[in-house]
């Protein structure tokens, strides 16, 4: 007899360890401390463990293989044989081969970074061409299956499917990488055939591509994949995962497969349900409810997900209780944060406490919902912050609207006094060892307030040294402060909570600490000045100020979900709005607002696209429109292509926008001179993602294209984005190379 699916799972859960082991283990080997035998068995240790913590919870189907050295796309192209030629051919260890596609060697640039749907999470972007031989390679899936199997634990091992893999991928020739489904399915046929030799019950195939706005050939590639995955005789069980939204057409075409289970996600996608309902027989196939928030941290109330699941219940044979997404977007675990409102901790999940929900609502599909916990309480009042609800109910359209932008731009240049082809960073520099471990002193109490500030002032001081020595115009203080850009804010305003050890993976061994907006957000103090205006006074020359903007904060924060988002983004907004205005006071005439995740939150589907902007657009005006003419503010976004956000873009009013570029060949200047941006644009010139310095030639010419696209007085001079990755050796060089090239064109 064959295997059930179970009644309760996780579609994935995180890999990094509790205290980050992973990360410790990975970059000691990057650096030659440890060899790939130690880093193997830290890897083997960190498997186990969460093998072992989701039995001991009593979940009845356990993943395999969503660990990852560095990200499971990766490890996917791998599977499938998709190494490009250039990494195959440097001669390395197949682990070197990994890191090297992850990262980059001298010879060979990485592959592309990018953001993982609507999350936080960074994956690398399959190359694929005509020549792509596509040929099963499962070796970690049967490992992983193999190492849970000794341990007497038999695992789901977790693949990305074949359609959202090519959908993900990049052609490196001009190819489409989707017209390889077919040549790619083959290929996942043969995975599939050793995984059922190696006793592998059910295989998790993930098509989150899908509730993204798909064409029908897309949809017909889909439901001709599974057709013939399900078609074939030696093979595992079949589940396709869907999260992050609703799965649209794409539903109805995958019921007509003979895949065995489907997941729904039906907390980011309600309308599944209403989808699942319209679509008549199941034909047996189990239902994968995702009725337990992976993308947020709130606990559940799991009464009302439990309602939802009865309403699968009524349409499908079989339910399965899960999370919506993997757990790889949440911190591992809850009970380690000791310094959170006792009121704020109980109404959190992390990781391991959402696999106890998975559990509870699998019982209750089964058994009814006698044994489960009432609703959390309603938000204490002690949340709520009439002042700034008042504030906020007094707002009007002027509050949003700056003067003309003509005048500004005239009026800031009298102040500013700033040559054509002005040169500017975009706020950090390198966040070295020695300001992390000033940070750590200060939190095992081995250094005082007023130690850590003296020695974030020798460093501000050291990094103005600099920029006047290489000639910038427009000189930032650094960041050097900051542990993150939105964390830093959120241990300021309150509203917020920071975890001590939430740590969730950002990309490859990079982590972030997202604060948690609970309550109405409040500035309880000034949060940069301090910083900014002891900048200003070591330099005749313009300092910029930095700030986080709140399209950005929210999107690196776990947010409340009590309000809409757009109420949340405006609370952030009037904190910087007042943070703004301190800062002009203090005499401050050019202000940043980052904004990197304008783009990135943008809604999967068209259909949702603007109310998204218009809150989004909203807030970032709020945000920057209380401060006079004479003010310059600038914004800054990357890590995502911008062409289908520029009236957005451009609706932001900035009087200044840097932006990436350098990677795209600065296409994106096309775009912002046919939407009209009519005010200073600073296309990045350097890649600041990878370690190479650019020559003083490189940046001439992308400065040379750029000019003919934005007039000189309009056209600014930086960097793709902060230097707080890089190290000051590279950061120098480039620098200098930057000066020199706006001074080659000044001159031309
Ligand atoms: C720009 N990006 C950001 C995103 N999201 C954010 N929230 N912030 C961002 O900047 N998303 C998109 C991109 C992603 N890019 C990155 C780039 C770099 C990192 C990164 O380097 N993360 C660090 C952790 C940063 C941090 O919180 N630092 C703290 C604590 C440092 C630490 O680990 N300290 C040690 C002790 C100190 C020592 O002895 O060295 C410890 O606690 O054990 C700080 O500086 O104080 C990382 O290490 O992963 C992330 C995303
Ligand atoms: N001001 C920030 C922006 C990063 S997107 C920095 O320079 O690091
Ligand atoms: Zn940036």
């Amino acid at each position: 007899m064959s295997t059930p699916f179970g009644q309760s799972t996780v579609l994935g859960y995180p890999r990094i360890g509790g205290d980050r082991e992973l990360k410790r283990a990975v970059e000691a080997y990057w650096a030659g401390r440890i060899d790939a035998a130690a880093l193997e068995e830290t890897a083997a240790g960190l498997r186990a463990e969460v093998w072992r913590t989701l039995r001991d919870a009593r979940l009845d189907a356990i993943p395999s293989n969503t660990f990852s050295y560095y990200d499971h796309v990766l490890d996917t192209a791998v599977a499938v044989g998709a190494v490009p030629p250039r990494f195959a051919r440097l001669g390395l260890s197949e682990l070197d081969t990994y890191f090297a596609m992850a990262r980059g060697v001298d010879a060979e640039p990485a592959l592309e970074l990018t953001k993982w749907f609507g999350t936080n999470y960074h994956y690398l972007v399959p190359e694929i061409d005509a020549g792509t031989t596509f040929a099963a390679n499962p070796g970690k899936a049967l490992g992983e299956v193999a190492q849970a199997g000794a341990l007497g634990i038999a695992t789901r091992p977790v693949l990305v499917g074949p359609a959202t893999f090519l959908l993900l991928a990049k052609g490196t020739d001009g190819t489409d990488p989707f017209v390889r489904l077919d040549d790619l399915v083959e290929a996942y046929g043969q995975i599939l055939a050793l995984l059922a030799a190696a006793g592998v019950a059910w295989v998790q195939l993930d098509e989150p591509a899908y509730v993204a706005d798909r064409t029908p050939p897309e949809i017909d590639g889909l439901r001709r994949a599974y057709t013939r995955l399900g078609q074939l005789r030696d093979r595992p069980r079949l589940f396709v995962a869907t999260y992050f939204g609703d799965l649209g057409d794409a539903l109805p075409a995958l019921l007509r497969t003979p895949v065995e289970a489907i997941g729904l996600d039906l907390v980011a996608g309600p309308r599944n349900l209403e989808r699942l309902a319209a679509s008549g027989p199941l034909g047996g196939k189990t239902i994968v409810a995702g009725l337990v928030d992976g993308h947020n941290v709130w606990r559940t109330d799991l009464r009302t997900a439990a309602v939802r699941g009865a309403t699968v219940s009524a349409l499908a044979d079989h339910v399965a209780v899960s999370t919506s997404c993997s757990l790889l977007h949440v911190p591992v675990d809850l009970s380690v944060e000791t310094r959170l409102d006792p009121a704020l901790h109980e109404r959190l999940a992390f990781a391991r406490q959402k696999v106890d929900e998975v559990v509870l609502l699998g019982r209750a599909v089964r058994d009814g919902t006698a044994h489960l916990p009432p609703a959390p309480a309603p938000i204490p009042a002690a949340w709520r912050d009439a002042s700034v609800r008042a504030r906020l109910a007094a707002l009007t359209p002027a509050d949003r609207q700056r003067g003309s932008a003509a005048v500004r731009a005239r009026v800031q240049q009298e102040r500013l006094r700033l040559p054509d082809l002005p040169t500017t960073t975009i706020g950090s520099f390198p966040q070295t060892p020695e300001l992390r471990r000033a940070r750590a002193a200060v939190r095992a109490g081995g250094l005082d307030a007023a130690g850590y500030a003296d020695r974030m002032r020798e460093e501000i001081r050291h990094v103005i040294r600099l920029q006047e020595d290489l000639g910038l115009d427009v000189l930032v203080h650094g960041e050097p402060e900051r542990n993150d850009m939105v964390q830093y804010f959120g241990e300021q305003l309150s509203g917020f909570a920071a975890t001590e050890r939430g740590w969730v993976q950002s990309y490859g061994s990079r982590c972030v600490r997202p604060p948690i907006i609970h309550g109405d957000v409040a500035r309880r103090a000034p949060m940069t000045v301090e910083w900014s205006t002891y900048a200003q006074s070591l330099t005749r020359k313009p300092v910029k100020g930095m700030l986080t903007g709140p399209v950005t904060i929210l999107a690196w924060s776990f947010v409340r979900t009590d309000q809409p988002p757009a109420d949340t983004a405006d609370q952030v907004a009037l904190a910087l709005r007042d943070e703004c205005a301190d800062l002009e006071a203090a005499g401050i005439g050019v202000i940043q607002v980052d904004e990197p995740a304008l783009r990135e939150t943008l809604p999967l589907r068209e259909a949702d696209r603007k109310a998204y902007l218009d809150w989004a657009v909203g807030a970032f005006r709020l945000a920057t429109g209380g401060v006079a003419d004479g003010t310059q503010i600038h914004t800054h976004l990357c890590y995502s292509e911008f062409g289908d956000v520029i009236t957005a873009i451009d609706a932001l009013d900035a009087d200044v926008t840097s932006i990436e570029a350098a990677r795209s060949r600065l296409e994106i200047l096309d775009d912002l001179a046919a939407a009209g941006h009519g005010r200073g644009v600073g296309p990045g010139v350097w890649d600041i993602h990878s370690p190479r310095v650019p020559s003083r030639d490189e940046i001439v010419a992308a400065l040379r294209r750029a000019v003919a696209a934005v007039p000189a007085q309009r056209l600014w001079v930086n960097p793709d984005c902060g230097l707080k990755t890089r190290g000051y050796p590279e950061v120098e060089a480039a620098l200098r190379h930057l000066v020199a090239a706006a001074a080659e064109l000044r001159g031309a």
